[in-house]
């Protein structure tokens, strides 16, 4: 039971370009940030609109295929959807709601009754079934929202922002319990999300979507490890720079070369966390380090540390204590010198 697709449409100003594939029990989250054809593509995959180019295979069956001439209306692809602000029927009961997908493909209303019954029990939602959606908070909507998903038995989930509706603190119990529901359903799940934290903590792999493309792929650990885009390396809070390699010397940005930890050849990707950053008054002297001057472009609250972005021969943001700021006399348009271990520069292949 898995997914392979390859989604092509084709806006005005605007192509989505995608691969995507997913194994039976697998949970794939879709994240990049707005506009990027998150949406386009989970709505490609439930058929509400159909591909330009490309193809759908669910469980070896073709949903979608331009060249073929195929199309499978949403109604007949086995396909769940829990869309991002639900859509229950706000006249209906938590019940009801979930036994209508099974009632609409033919199951006796009994049966569907006590599928809907069994399901609203396995999210937590025993005591409510009786409940209209008005008197549900938003976390339980959601649990709703996921039991008619599952109702139809479909072989693909798919998940709209699924947490986007509720405020953070049921967010948070809800992300926590909703890793726990999907290990349950034993096809393939999609998940579209802007936020890193849903990402990373409800799906098995990420797929980097960006402007249409695929821009990166893999667990959470590989891509928070190894960001290939400014988009990811900002989620993840990291400075990344583009550059070419020579042994450990990478030149990035013009002359400007950094000593990384390990030795490539050719175009590298160099990477390091802001905490990695320290600066000086003066010119610091010592152990293997790359030292360079900048000047203070911005300075921000971050926790407990201070954010400070930095122009000089690269953008760069260093995190300093606030006793450190006031010791160096941080304000914008200050020249400091900044220093970073060569231990503590990642370099990859690009
Ligand atoms: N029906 C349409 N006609 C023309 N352009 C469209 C249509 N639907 C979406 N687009 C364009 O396609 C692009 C991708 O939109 P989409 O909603 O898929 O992005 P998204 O990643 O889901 O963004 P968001 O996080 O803001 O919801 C956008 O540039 C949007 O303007």
């Amino acid at each position: 039971m898995s997914l392979d697709a390859h989604l092509v449409v084709r806006r005005p100003g605007f192509t989505l370009d995608a691969a995507l594939a997913a194994e039976a029990g697998e949970v794939v989250a879709l994240l990049g940030p707005n506009g990027a054809g998150k949406t386009t593509a989970l709505r490609a995959l439930a058929g509400l609109i159909a591909l330009d180019d490309g193809h759908i295979v669910l469980d070896g069956e073709q949903l979608d295929d331009p060249a073929g001439r195929r199309f499978v209306t949403p109604e007949h692809r086995r396909i769940g959807v829990v869309f991002q602000d639900y859509l229950l029927f706000p006249h209906l009961s938590a019940l009801e709601n979930v036994a209508f997908g099974p009632r609409c493909r033919g199951v006796a209303r009994a049966d569907a009754r006590a599928l809907a019954d069994e399901l609203l029990d396995r999210v937590g939602l025993a005591e409510h079934v009786r409940k209209k959606p008005r008197q549900l908070s938003g976390g339980q909507a959601q649990r709703v929202a996921l039991a008619r998903a599952l109702a139809t038995s479909p072989q693909l989930l798919l998940l709209d922002e699924p947490l986007a509706a509720l405020d953070a603190r049921t967010r948070l119990e809800t992300r926590a319990q909703l890793r726990g529901h999907l290990s349950g359903h034993r096809g393939p799940t999609v998940l579209v999300t802007h936020d890193p934290l849903d990402a990373m903590m409800l799906a098995d792999r990420l797929v980097i979507l960006e402007d249409g493309r695929v821009v990166q792929t893999g667990d959470a650990a590989a891509i928070t490890s190894r960001p290939r885009t400014d988009y990811v390396a900002r989620l993840v809070g990291l400075n990344l720079y583009r550059g070419h390699a020579s042994g450990v010397q990478v030149r990035v940005g013009g002359d400007f070369m950094l000593t990384t930890a390990a030795a490539h050849e050719g175009d590298v990707f160099v990477a390091f966390p802001p905490s990695a950053v320290a600066l000086y008054g003066v010119r610091p002297d010592g152990s293997p380090r790359n030292t360079w001057q900048a000047t203070v472009l911005n300075l921000s609250r971050h926790g407990d540390a201070l954010r400070v972005e930095l122009t000089g021969p690269i953008l760069v943001a260093a995190d300093v204590t606030p006793a450190a700021a006031v010791h160096l006399g941080l304000e914008l348009g200050r020249t400091v010198w900044a220093s970073l271990k060569a231990t503590e520069a990642t370099s990859y292949p690009a």
